[in-house]
């Protein structure tokens, strides 16, 4: 897992970037945006086989430690092994995440403000991070 957490301060309009690997034999992995690990404003979590889901994409936002509805999404635009670049910015409204491929949305629940914490977990190599 890699966390940068905290010291981060993205405001609205900005991106962060996640560069990286699906492992060959990944089950699934997730990126954490919000304010911590306990205030997520996004789990994104693309499921190749875990929790029963298959290739399945839940999105979801955490409050004070409990997760909120679950969002999942239609596409699947990821494959094992695949290098991808992970874009996630956000309005007062939504967060979006954009993919080579494929963009998604997901409501801005919280009402985030900006986004100090981010994490990357599971079956996923970090390749670079970048803000912009
Ligand atoms: C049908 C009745 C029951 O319903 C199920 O109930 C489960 C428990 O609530 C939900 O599952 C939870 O869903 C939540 C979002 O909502 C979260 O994803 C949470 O995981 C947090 C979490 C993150 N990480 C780190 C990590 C991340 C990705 C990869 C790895 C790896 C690896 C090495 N191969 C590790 N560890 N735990 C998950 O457990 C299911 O979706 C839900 N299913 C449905 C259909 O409703």
């Amino acid at each position: 897992a890699c966390y940068l957490s905290g010291e981060l301060d993205v405001e609205p309009g900005e991106c962060i970037k996640v560069k990286g690997k699906i492992q060959s034999d990944a089950k699934g992995f997730a990126v954490n945006v919000g304010k911590d690990s306990s205030t997520l404003m996004l789990h994104f979590n693309p499921r190749f086989d875990c929790h029963g889901d298959v290739n399945t994409i839940v999105c979801n936002s955490k409050e004070d430690g409990v997760w909120g509805e679950e969002d999942r999404k239609a596409d699947f635009p990821f494959q094992h092994g695949d290098k991808t670049e992970i874009c996630i910015s956000f309005d007062e409204a939504e967060a979006t995440v954009k993919l080579p491929e494929a963009e998604f949305k997901f409501p801005n629940r919280l009402g985030m403000e900006k986004i100090e914490y981010l994490a990357v977990e599971g079956d996923f190599k970090v390749k670079a991070i970048k803000f912009s």
